[in-house]
Parts: structure tokens; sequence; C-alpha cells
């Protein structure tokens, strides 16, 4: 029986052209699924790179918990991918990036480009990322939803990442795309539904 997915799958591989996008809390293998997507190409001739924000100063590259790393190229913007030719562009952390930078993916899109994105979908409030709505509205081919482990109840169903600063959950409205830092300032839990603590609705 052919499913959609098969028939998505085909489409994909017929034209190249997809946008994928990998969404889930922290812990949930976003960086895992990302490492096993893209790192085979560096064995292929397709042209590739993979960017990270600057913002994302936790490591140089793409790393796993798991294991497994990718090599990335850190960018204040992704316009930079708008100047080469690549046939598979691929971002991670893109709650890191800027609207202006989701108009790129539009643009790659456009010119033929498979991109494959990873990042969070929901913030330290719970609410919608604004690059993740926006990439959302570019209608993806795919949206991989992935979850952790609730690092409270220990149920697999982690949809929320809890930030914690000195043990209390950290609920101040920041500014779009303000990247926290993973340096110890904070403390971050994967969280279900019902353990993750949201801001008093005013
Ligand atoms: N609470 C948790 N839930 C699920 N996996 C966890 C948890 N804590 C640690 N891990 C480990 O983290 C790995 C996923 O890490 P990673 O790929 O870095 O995820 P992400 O990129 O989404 O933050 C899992 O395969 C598991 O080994
Ligand atoms: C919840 C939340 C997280 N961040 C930051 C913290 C980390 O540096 C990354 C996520 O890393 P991952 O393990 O690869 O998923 O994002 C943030 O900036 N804002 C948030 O609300």
């Amino acid at each position: 029986m052919t499913t959609i997915d098969d028939v998505r799958q085909a489409v994909r591989t017929a034209s190249g052209v997809s946008l994928d996008v990998v969404l889930g809390p922290m812990k949930s293998g976003k960086s895992l699924a990302l490492i096993s997507t893209l790192s085979p190409l560096q064995f292929t001739r397709v042209r590739h790179r993979v960017y990270q924000s600057e913002r994302h100063v936790r490591d140089t590259g793409v790393t796993s918990r798991s294991g497994g790393e990718l090599a990335t190229t850190k960018v204040a913007s992704l316009s930079a991918a708008l100047d080469e030719q690549l046939d598979v562009v691929g971002v991670d952390e893109v709650h890191m990036f800027d609207l202006a930078d989701v108009a790129v993916v539009a643009e790659l899109l456009r010119r033929g480009t498979r991109v494959v994105v990873a990042g969070i979908d929901l913030d330290h409030r719970g609410e919608l990322f604004a690059p993740v709505r926006a990439l959302l509205e570019l209608g993806p081919d795919t949206v991989s939803y992935r979850r952790a482990v609730c690092d409270q109840c220990r149920d697999f169903s982690a949809t929320h990442t809890q930030v914690l600063r000195s043990g209390e959950p950290f609920l101040d409205h920041l500014g779009g795309s303000e990247a926290l830092p993973d340096d110890g300032t904070f403390t971050y839990e994967a969280r279900c539904r019902s353990c993750f603590v949201r801001p008093a609705r005013t």
C-alpha cells in the first residue's frame, strides 16, 4: 500500500526540493536527527552546509548528547547561504535566528535548495518562537515533533523545556529570538505538559 509518506518521499527525491523541520524540547534528539540526516552528505558530491547562529555558544558544531558531531558554519544571519551554490542547507537551533532568516529559507526553497531545520519550538514560557512560527507558515514538507523524557515525572512525553535560575522556573518575558546561554547561568529540564510551569495569566 502506498502511504502519503511514500508519496512525499518520491516527490522530494524527484525534485530535490523540500523543507524538513525537526522540533522539540531540549534533550529530545534533534541534534541526533540532524546528524543522522546530514552527516552522510560529506561523503557525496552534494554541495551542502550546516549553519548555526553565532548566538549559540555552547559548542562549535552540532553535537548530540548521545554522541556524534556535525561541522557547522557560525553566522549572524543565514543570508550567507544565498552567496553560495548549495544543494542542501542545514540549520541548527533555528529558534536563535530572526524572521529575516526565515525569509532566506523561503528564498533557498524558491531556488531549489533542500533545507533541513532543527530547533526548539516552545520557549521558556511555553510560547512558540517567532521564527518557528514563520517557518511553519512556509508549509514544510515534513515536521517531526520529537519528545524527551520528562525530567520531573520520567514519562517519555516531554514537549516543553523548563528553564531554571537558582532552581526556580525562569519565566521573564524576553525579546524575540533572544538566546539563553547554556553556560551554567540556567539549568534546563525537559518537561511534559503537566509538569511544565507556565507564567501566571494576567
Ligand atoms: N530527559 C531526557 N530525555 C531524553 N533523552 C535524554 C534526556 N537527558 C539526556 N538524554 C540524552 O540526550 C540524547 C538526545 O540529545 P540531543 O541529540 O543533544 O538532543 P537535542 O538536540 O534535542 O537537545 C538522548 O538520546 C539521550 O541519550
Ligand atoms: C528553552 C530555551 C533554550 N534556549 C537555548 C539553550 C540552548 O543553548 C539551546 C537549545 O539546545 P539543544 O539542547 O540543542 O536543544 O537553546 C534558548 O535560547 N531559549 C529557550 O527558551
